[in-house]
């Protein structure tokens, strides 16, 4: 018998779903890949399903969440790997790479207030509950009176908590709730001019071996072009400012239909007090240099401790994020 087309994924319920959402559009794609057992969905438990230590989750820095996918790539246990893109760093291991990007789910986040309430009218001194750097500081950048607090566990952990009232509000990706069929729960969606994303949020990429013909034709063949362009200017930015998902860097580029490629970007200190950022306008076919310039940009105008003071608030260690 043929050996089967091996997915690997993190065993996250948002991951499984993404390997999921993947093995569908390659069976589309490929009549022969709908034949049952002709995919399999290999999980794959990262460092960052493992360490639930906030501290050290900090100093792990980047990679977390794909590190063991990529060495069971490199290892030929798995042919191909489906990642949240946010999650992907910007240096790439030799041999890989990234053979298509899924179309991209709404970037934005999702705000959830206990009372139903929207940002501006949560009453001074509530509690907003996040572990995201990028979200505290632009949370206390527009509402300074604010009290920011860690908070951690998946969609439905949190979901109890805020019904609890652990926190008044708090914050996750629109693009995992989607995904998850759990947007329902959510108050609003917030404009980007408030809350700009993380870098590629919302993008579902997939991994190959460079060198591998076979997976890589079958995949290339569900590349979306337009999220492959906004996610290599985003993740320009990202490149040279050397941020992570955990930096309270923040970058969206979007396509409005006229032709041209938009992109903003912003670095901001984790007490929201000072920020630093920049606007785009260009041709699609100059992605990347376009976010390499804004992050040159923005590199230039930084203090040089800029990243070096965390600024994370402090709090017990509590489960990673599991979704
Ligand atoms: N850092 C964790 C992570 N990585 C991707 C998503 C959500 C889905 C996405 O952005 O595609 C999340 C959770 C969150 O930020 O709420």
């Amino acid at each position: 018998m043929k050996q089967p087309l091996r997915i690997g994924t993190r065993g996250s319920p948002l991951a499984l779903a993404q390997a999921h959402e993947t093995r569908r559009r390659l069976a589309e794609a490929h009549p022969h890949l709908a034949e049952p057992d002709a995919i399999e969905i290999v999980v794959i438990k990262t460092t960052g399903d493992r360490i639930l230590d906030r501290t050290l989750m900090e100093a792990g820095g980047k990679g977390l969440f794909t590190k063991e996918i990529e060495e069971a790539l490199q290892a030929e246990t798995i042919d191909l790997a489906v990642h949240s893109m946010k999650d992907v760093p910007t240096w790439r291991q030799t041999g890989l790479q990234l053979t298509a990007m899924l179309p991209r789910e709404d970037p934005r986040d999702a705000w959830f207030c206990r009372h139903g309430c929207g940002l501006d009218e949560l009453p001074a001194g509530a509690v907003v509950g996040t572990a995201s750097l990028r979200r505290q500081a632009q949370i206390l950048a527009r509402r300074p009176d604010l009290k920011v607090v860690p908070f951690r566990g998946n969609v439905q952990t949190r979901m109890t908590k805020l019904a609890e009232g652990q926190v008044d509000a708090t914050l996750l990706a629109l693009a995992g709730l989607r995904r998850l069929g759990l947007v329902e729960h959510m108050t609003a969606a917030i404009e980007t001019d408030v809350m700009l994303p993380a870098v590629a949020q919302g993008a579902i990429g997939i991994e190959t071996r460079a060198a591998d013909d076979v997976t890589n034709a079958l995949v290339a063949a569900l590349n979306h072009a337009e999220t492959m362009t906004r996610v290599t200017a985003e993740r320009g930015v990202l490149a040279t400012l050397d941020g992570s998902c955990r930096t309270p860097i923040a970058a969206l580029a979007e396509l409005p239909g006229d032709g041209s490629l938009t992109l903003s970007a912003l670095v901001i200190r984790p007490n929201g007090q000072e920020f630093y950022r920049t606007e785009r306008r260009g041709d699609p076919d100059d992605a990347e240099a376009m976010g390499i310039d804004a992050g040159q940009e923005l590199k230039a105008k930084l203090p040089p401790d800029f990243f070096a003071v965390s600024g994370a608030i402090e709090g017990p260690a509590g489960p990673g994020s599991a979704i």
